[in-house]
């Protein structure tokens, strides 16, 4: 049929017949050579179509790019793609003043309900360019206003290490007088909210590197819960958070690092328009062409859930294989150990499930060995160093959730480094 969108959807299907040798891949923005997009290759391969697995190329395990949901959306292309008419929301009005999509909001409240990881009900919903951008967002709205400012009253915010380090990197960069980057919850003296601080508290849940899930070690209402892996891809859900503040993300929920979105759950109403006017401020809310894709992919989760197609049975069997790999390896080596991760019972499975954490939280075991970071990068492995987590450097990061080609590389590379100790 001729309709005004066929050309779009020949074109979508011909990028999408670019085989790359299923070593990569070619987009519709990819760059263009003899009329085609060209190829886009995973790490090691090279090429026109990424056929070539160059020699001596080091294995990326750095970055928490979630591609290995990558061959989920190929399985469901038909149900996922979505077709974006040219004159589709281009005002900036959007659903009065707070830029969301209703419909995508109602579709975020369904998940958290099927999946039973949060309470909406007593929530307003903000949505933010990544979670990347709601975290500055909640530490603006956390923060003694302007108006009745005295230095006395500077927010001191505060994570528990080894923590994700863009708390702390942000607070820094915007460097705003109304907080003030204090560091770890360790260091503090004292520990308890009489001393008069206004302490703004950063806990992640799972927890990035070490995937273990915590508590507020501070308490009060300005805890700000980062639940971007409270998900059954890396985690028992043992039941549903009901925090003041809680922030998610679709980059690991779906793998759409690259879509920008993410979302806070805020139950103080002064909060919650303080994070819409930040956002009105600082972008005037989330693309409108990425919340009608993030829609999309809802709906596809949602109708596949607790079904054969179901994502998380998808991403909890990918990811507790690769676990139980690499911790097979690390077993038989006195040099390095991994995190310690319990089976625990997950009321989405409703079973016992076994550990599959985004990543591997690497300790390097001899004395004189306190670069863990240095060590895996001589043996030709890329990883996160400890100091990243304001961790010591005795700590190294290796991301699990990137292709299937970068965990396999990985894999053997630490097969290589274990074996030889042998020797
Ligand atoms: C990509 C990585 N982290 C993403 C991340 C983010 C960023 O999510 P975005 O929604 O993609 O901006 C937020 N919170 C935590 C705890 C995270 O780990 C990483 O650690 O390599």
């Amino acid at each position: 049929d001729s309709g005004w969108s066929s050309p779009a959807a020949v074109e979508a299907e011909a990028a999408a017949a670019i085989s790359c040798s299923g070593h990569g891949r070619a987009y519709l923005d990819s760059v263009i050579f003899d009329g085609n997009p060209t190829c886009e290759c995973n790490t090691c391969y090279a090429g026109k179509d990424c056929s070539l697995l160059l020699s001596n190329c080091a294995a990326d395990a750095n970055s928490g790019d979630p591609l290995f949901l990558e061959p989920y959306w190929r399985r469901n292309a038909a149900g996922s793609a979505v077709l974006v008419a040219g004159w589709h929301r281009m005002s900036y009005e959007a659903n009065g003043d707070n830029y969301i999509s209703l419909e995508l909001e109602r579709h975020l409240r369904l998940l958290h309900y099927a999946v039973g990881n949060a309470i909406t009900r007593d929530h307003f919903i903000v949505f933010g360019a990544g979670s990347t951008q709601l975290v500055n967002a909640a530490v603006h709205a956390l923060s003694p206003d302007d108006v009745n400012f005295n230095e006395s009253s500077t927010a001191l915010v505060v994570a528990t290490a080894p923590f994700y380090r863009l708390y702390k990197q942000q607070t820094k960069f915007f460097d705003s007088r109304e907080n003030l980057w204090d560091g770890d919850t360790s260091n503090l003296d004292n520990l308890n909210a009489s001393s008069g601080a206004n302490f703004i508290e950063f806990v992640t849940s799972p927890n990035n590197p070490d995937g273990k899930l915590k508590q507020s070690v501070i308490g009060g209402s300005s805890v700000i819960y980062d639940h971007a892996y409270y998900w059954p891809h890396y985690t028992a859900i043992a039941n549903p958070a009901d925090e003041d503040i809680m922030l998610f993300t679709v980059s690991k929920i779906s793998g759409h690092a690259g879509s920008r979105f993410g979302w806070a759950l805020v139950k103080d109403r002064k909060v919650y328009k303080k994070m819409v006017q930040y956002l009105l401020l600082n972008t005037f809310g989330v693309s409108r062409d990425t919340q009608l894709r993030i829609l999309k992919l809802l709906k596809v989760i949602l109708a596949e859930v607790g079904r054969e197609g179901d994502i998380f049975k998808f991403s909890y069997e990918t990811l507790n294989k690769r676990w139980a790999k690499l911790s097979n390896v690390i077993s038989s080596s006195s040099r390095f150990s991994l995190q310690k991760l319990s089976p625990l019972y997950c009321t989405y499975f409703h079973k016992i499930r076994d550990p599959s954490p985004a990543y591997a939280w690497v300790k390097c075991e001899r004395l004189e060995e306190t670069d863990c970071e240095a060590v895996l990068r001589e043996a030709g492995i890329i990883s996160r160093a400890g100091e990243a987590f304001e961790a010591e450097s005795r700590y190294t990061r290796l991301s699990l959730i990137k292709t299937k080609d970068d965990f396999d590389q990985l894999l053997s590379k630490i097969e290589s480094l274990v074996s030889n100790e042998r020797v």
